[in-house]
């Protein structure tokens, strides 16, 4: 296991249990910049991890600090300001209105405060409205759906609609996205083109933790993976160490590799 010196994301201690079932026991795990995998096998608690994180859930015990500062327990409105978002594994666009409206409240939504509260300092309402507008537009070129910011969100694909949930987050200006399961259900070109989109964002100061199941995927987009079984982190590393490793395969690779 690789130890993160500076991590951004720091967790320790964390549980969380559904009745008689343990989701996370007492799980530890650091997170710095860059691009981070997520794997580990189904029920491994991946979902949970996040959710607890995030605030959609609240932790039964444990310490959750984002960028130095306590956030264990907060608020997922609170938590994005802080600057730590995520996406989630089915995305949650509002279907009747369009990609545009969509996007156009994202910053004002539970996650955008930072945002809003930003715009809104000392200019003039409508000048907002237009930024509000131009930042929509921007980013719907930046990821490419800008030719159905017309359209109602809930006749996208399920490829374009996992690309307006990613514009919708980034549209708070999050400093690190946790992604859940980006890539599934998408065709390889759309893959390919979230991919290329999360390395451009990397590029630009952004770090992600990035739950995957294709082993492919991670291997090529991961700085560093960190491996989930049974509610705790088994190993972490870099791709190749963590591919090769005797307990990952026991526990979730098994015969893929
Ligand atoms: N709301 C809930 N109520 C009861 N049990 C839950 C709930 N949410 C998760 N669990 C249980 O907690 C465990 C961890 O689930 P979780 O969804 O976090 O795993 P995961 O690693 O994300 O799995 P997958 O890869 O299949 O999405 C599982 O045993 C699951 O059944």
């Amino acid at each position: 296991m690789t130890e993160i010196h500076n991590p951004i994301l720091d967790v320790q201690g964390l549980e969380k249990h559904f009745g008689g079932i343990t989701a996370i026991g007492g799980l530890d795990m650091r997170v710095g910049e860059g691009i981070t995998g997520l794997i580990g096998p189904n029920g491994a608690g991946k979902t949970t991890f996040f959710n607890c994180v995030t605030g959609a859930l609240t932790p039964d015990a444990g310490r959750v600090e984002f960028a130095d500062g306590d956030i264990t327990g907060k608020r997922p409105s609170a938590v994005a300001q802080e600057g730590l978002v995520r996406t989630f594994q089915i995305p949650r666009e509002l279907p009747e209105m369009t990609v545009r409206e969509n996007l156009q409240l994202a910053p004002r939504g539970q996650s955008g405060e930072r945002l809003t509260q930003a715009w809104l300092r000392g200019d003039e309402f409508a000048t907002d409205e237009v930024r509000v507008r131009e930042k929509a537009t921007e980013m719907a070129e930046f990821l490419e759906i800008d030719h159905v910011l017309d359209a109602k969100a809930g006749t996208l694909s399920g490829g374009q609609r996992k690309l307006l949930e990613l514009a919708r987050v980034l549209l708070t200006e999050p400093d690190m996205i946790l992604l859940d399961e980006p890539l599934a259900g998408v065709n390889p070109t759309l893959e390919q083109k979230i991919l290329d989109r999360i390395h451009d964002l990397e590029s630009q100061g952004y770090s992600f933790l990035f739950i995957e199941h294709d082993i492919d995927v991670i291997m090529e987009t991961c700085e560093r993976v960190v491996v989930m079984h049974q509610g705790q982190v088994l190993t972490s590393g870099e791709p190749a160490d963590v591919k090769s490793d005797d307990r990952v395969i026991e526990a979730y690779l098994g015969e893929e590799v």
